[in-house]
Formats: C-alpha cells, structure tokens, sequence
C-alpha cells in the first residue's frame, strides 16, 4: 500500500495580521549580512572542510566583503576550536571584520566558546536554545518556563564570561531555534527574557535571529511572523533583528526578502545556498536580486567563477548549472525566440544606459561572464541566434532571408546529431551548404564591357571537363550574369535579393555576397566570397544555380 499520502499533515496556521505594512515596501539597500558557511554550511557537509579549505573558504568570504562570519562551533569539536585560534593568533581577521561564534545554551560549551576567543579584537558570541512547540514537548520534555530558565541561564553566563575578557568587544545573539514552529507570543517572551538579561542600548544592540530552522510556510508567512515580532518584542531600537532561513519549500531567499520588508535589519545565509537539508539562504542570490534592482548588495561577486571554484573545492558539492546568476547555463539561450530577442537588445543597446535586455536580468560581463555564452546552438534554436552565432563568430552579416533559409538546415543537422552545435560546426554547415565548390558549375574568366548604360558580360562556366562560353546583358554585371546563365540553362532566372559586406574577420579584406534567386517558380540562396566583388557576386549566383541543379537532382531521384 502506498505511504503516499497527503492526510498525513496538517496545514501551517498562519497567524492572524490585519494591518501587515511590509507589503507596500521596497528593498532599497542591502542588509547587514552575515556568512554561515564554516559553521552551518559545514555542518551539513557529508564530509566537514578541512583546515585548508576552511582558510581557503574564509578568504574568499573576505574577498567578497563580509563583515561578519560565523566561523564554526568552537566548543563542538577541535577542528572548530583550532581554526579559530589559527584565525585570532595568526592576526589574519581584518579590523573591520567581526567572527561569530556559535554555542548551545550550556554552561561548559559556552566556557569553552570563551576559551577558545581568547584574544579577538571583536567577537559575536551567538547562543542558542530550541523553542518550538515540537522541540519542547518531545526533544526537551519542557513547558514554556522551562525553556526560558535554559536562554536565560545561557544569556546570563555569557555576560558573565564576556566579562572576564575584557579586552574583547563582545556583541551577543540569540536566536530562538526553531523560531518558524514557535508561537509568536513565546517567541517575544524567551527574547525579552534574554534581553533582560543583556540590557541592550541603542549604542550596544544585541541581535536577535530568527531562524526558518524549518521552512514551514510560504514567505509571506513568515514576514508576518517577523512584522510582528518586530512589533511586540521589548527594546526594539536596542535589537538587530537578523534572519536565518532554511530552503526546505524552495523558499529561503524569498523569506529572507519578505523578512527584511517586514522589518529586519540583518541576514545570514551561505554562498550558493550549502547548508543543512535543502541548505540555508543563498545569500549569491539575495544580493544578486539587490543588485538587478539598482540596489548596492555592498558584496563584490564580480569574479563569480572564482567564487564558484572556491565554494565546490571547499563544500564538494557541485553548484547546478541553472543556479540564479551563477549557474554555467544562466546566461545562456538555446530557445529561439529568445535569442532572436537577445539578439535584437544587444544589438540596440546603449552601453550608457540602463540595462534592458530581454531574457538578461543582468549583464553577463558584470559577473566576469562574456556574451560569448548567451547564445548556443541545438534543435530548438531560431534563425536569429543563428545568424548571431555566425556573426559573432566569423564576421557573416547574414540577411534575414538567408538567416530562414539557413535556419532550417542547422535545425535538420541539430535534429540528427540530438546534440549541441558547436559555432564551428555552424560555419561548417553555412560553407557546406552555400560555399560548397563541388556544384555542377565553376566560373572560369570573364569579361565586362560597359557602354551606353548597359554591361555585357562575356563568361565562362567550367562543367567538368567541358568549359561553356556565356554571354548575357543588362543593368549591372549581376543583372548581366542572371540574363547569361538564364539563356544558357533555358530556365527562367530572377535575381530576388542581392546584400553584400566586407567582411571584417578577413585578413584580406574579402567581400561576401549574398544572393536569392527565383529559378522556374523556386526560391533559391547563394552566397559568393571574394576579394573581388564582381567574383564575389557572380560566384553568389552560381552557387544558388548549382544549389537548384542539385534539388532538382535529388527531387527526381526521390
Ligand atoms: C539548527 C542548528 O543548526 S543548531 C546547530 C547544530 N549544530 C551542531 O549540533 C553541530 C555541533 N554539535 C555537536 O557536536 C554536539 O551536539 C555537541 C558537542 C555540541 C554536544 O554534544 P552532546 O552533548 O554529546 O550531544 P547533544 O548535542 O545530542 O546534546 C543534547 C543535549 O543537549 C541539550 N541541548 C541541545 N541543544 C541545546 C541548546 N541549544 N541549549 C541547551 N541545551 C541544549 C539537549 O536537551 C540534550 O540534553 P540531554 O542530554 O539532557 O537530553
Ligand atoms: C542556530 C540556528 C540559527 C540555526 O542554525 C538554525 O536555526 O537553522
């Protein structure tokens, strides 16, 4: 019998807000953000960071910019005790750098935690205990004073232990695990408990953190459950309200959105999401929406591949190829209304103005990323990342009737392969299909005389062996040509759409003609190259001429 059954839970009760304010507002600067990955992001880690990738991680958290970093759980294990002393004694946290430390809500850990800051110039010592209804019942086995008694007990021998060193600029946090299943009331009632005990200032705050330990509700949930804590917790304006989701509904970056509108003024959460479970907020990502929105993230993720490299090497995990803005395949468009629009945006932009992309949220450049990448070829791709593909690529200015033509022989090509087409192999195809020099005719010499407005041209076709002399007239040398090449095959031949350009990727300076043809009722397209244009014109005509020989060909022998 299946186990497959949604009866099996219950709903999240949303609590009841009437005047809810964050909705109306905006996010218009960055939070003060705090990094979790040495200590969240590593606890969840099949295998936890060594020493090395550790320093490695940390270095590149500074690199970024984070003024504040939770660098383990000290009294936990040694490896978290010896990194933080390798941290304090070997002078490498910068001065506008504060670490955090976390600790449960236990006499000897939080001596330990203590022990183990000996030294540091600033410090966030960042306690903990469970409050949900779930943890205290069957975890605890503990009514509500009983979990008060255990924060309070804990907030009171950390100031005391703050006290015995006081060379250290301490900042105290408390965070109300579980705070997403805690009733609200509750939830006030244990922070103001401890902040009895700490009698924060406005010049001293204290930060209290309230942690989606489980996501339970949609965002908009928990920034009610935020608005009002903000609303009936004591001391307010000696609080920095920080927030901790986790992503177990997909939701952590949201929540964290939600939150900060409903009030809060700080957020943790680890590069790329790592963390416990489905991992903890994507703080990538939450700065990177800030920053699509004009908004400073106040966190430099320009070298975005150097952080990706960092984070895999430190986490061994991979990071998905969609990830939001770092994800190798972000950028990228295979679909070919999308590339025919990014195509059309690109090639419209001012680089003065505002970004306006269609399908870019963001300038790939602005992360170290090139446009190189934003469009790639397979079966489901348009004419327009097509031709961008060759124009990018090889310089090819294709006219948008040659761009419909070719489209359909890569889309055949792509739908054979099942795979990727690389830009080589769409060059490959353009040269196969247009510049092949294995039709049924070849132009040989050819002679242009011009009088009285008219051009008579004298040319000869090779066949093989056999070489045919042509002659044809008429306004220009390819009006001439069309005329020739329509008296010698007895077809009738009109030239529909003529388009050239030098051809700024050749070293010689080479022109490329692109021609479309109606040949007895068909349409068909050429192109020619050359350094001279004459040649490059006529060689265009031949080719679209050889290509109609060739479908009439394979149509009788079908
Ligand atoms: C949501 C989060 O991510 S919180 C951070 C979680 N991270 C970690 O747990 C990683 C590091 N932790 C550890 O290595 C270990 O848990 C240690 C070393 C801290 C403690 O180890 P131990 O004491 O052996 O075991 P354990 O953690 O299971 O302790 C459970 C006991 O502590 C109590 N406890 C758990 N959390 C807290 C807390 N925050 N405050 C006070 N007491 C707590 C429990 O009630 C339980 O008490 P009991 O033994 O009387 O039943
Ligand atoms: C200790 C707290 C902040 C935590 O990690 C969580 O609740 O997820």
């Amino acid at each position: 019998m299946s186990h497959f059954d949604h009866r099996k839970y219950k709903p999240f009760e949303p609590i009841r807000m009437t005047s809810r304010r964050w909705p109306d507002r905006q996010l218009k600067q960055a939070p003060l953000w705090c990094s979790v990955d040495l200590r969240d992001g590593n606890q969840a880690l099949i295998e936890p960071m060594t020493a090395a990738q550790k320093s490695k991680l940390w270095d590149q958290l500074i690199k970024i910019g984070f003024k504040e970093i939770e660098v383990g759980f000290p009294s936990a294990s040694s490896h978290d005790y010896d990194f933080v002393r390798e941290l304090i004694d070997n002078k490498r946290i910068p001065d506008d750098v504060t670490v955090q430390v976390l600790t449960q809500a236990r006499p000897d850990l939080i001596e330990k935690t203590f022990a183990a800051l000996k030294g540091v110039r600033r410090a966030i010592v960042h306690v903990y205990n469970s409050t949900s209804t779930v943890q205290r019942e069957q975890v605890f086995s503990l009514d509500r004073d009983g979990i008060i008694d255990i924060a309070v007990r804990g907030a009171q021998l950390v100031k005391d232990c703050a006290a015995r060193y006081p060379e250290t600029e301490w900042v105290f946090e408390y965070s109300p695990e579980s705070f997403t299943g805690t009733e609200l009331d509750f939830a006030v009632q244990v922070c103001d408990a401890v902040t009895d005990v700490w009698q924060p200032t406005p010049e001293k705050p204290v930060i209290i953190n309230l942690p989606a330990t489980v996501e339970m509700s949609t965002p908009n949930v928990y920034a009610d459950q935020v608005e009002w804590f903000c609303d009936h917790v004591a001391r307010r304006d000696s609080l920095l309200i920080s927030l901790h989701t986790h992503n177990d509904r997909g939701c952590a970056v949201a929540a964290a959105e939600l939150g900060v509108l409903a009030g809060a003024d700080r957020v943790e959460g680890t590069l790329m999401g790592n963390g416990e479970r489905t991992g903890n907020m994507d703080v990538v990502t939450m700065a990177m929406n800030l920053y699509s929105q004009g908004v400073d993230p106040e966190l430099q993720l320009g070298h975005m591949d150097e952080i990706i490299q960092t984070v895999k090497e430190c986490t061994q995990l991979p990071v998905h190829p969609r990830h939001p803005y770092a994800g190798e395949l972000v950028f990228t468009a295979f679909s070919g209304s999308h590339q025919d629009a990014i195509k059309k945006c690109l090639a419209k932009r001012d680089e003065d103005s505002a970004w306006e992309v269609a399908y870019l949220p963001i300038d790939p450049r602005d992360i170290g990323r090139s446009y190189q990448e934003v469009i790639r070829i397979n079966s489901q791709s348009g004419k327009g990342g097509i031709a961008y593909v060759l124009e990018r690529d090889y310089g090819y200015e294709l006219p948008r009737w040659l761009q419909i033509d070719f489209s359909s022989a890569v889309q055949a090509y792509a739908e054979q392969r099942e795979k990727e087409v690389s830009g080589a192999e769409v060059l490959d195809l353009f040269q196969q299909t247009y510049l092949a020099t294995d039709g049924e005719f070849a132009l040989g010499n050819y002679q242009v005389n011009r009088s009285d407005n008219v051009d008579e041209l004298q040319v000869e076709l090779k066949q093989g062996a056999s070489t045919h002399s042509l002659q044809g007239a008429g306004n220009g040398v390819v009006a001439s040509f069309v005329d020739a090449i329509s008296r010698f095959t007895g077809k009738q031949v009109v030239l529909v759409e003529y388009s050239e350009h030098a051809l700024s990727q050749s070293a010689d300076a080479e022109a490329v003609c692109y021609i479309q043809l109606n040949v007895n009722g068909e349409r068909y397209c050429g192109v020619g190259r050359s350094s001279d244009i004459i040649q490059a014109s006529l060689d265009g005509i031949l080719s679209a001429i050889n290509r109609a020989i060739k479908q009439a060909a394979d149509n009788a022998a079908a």
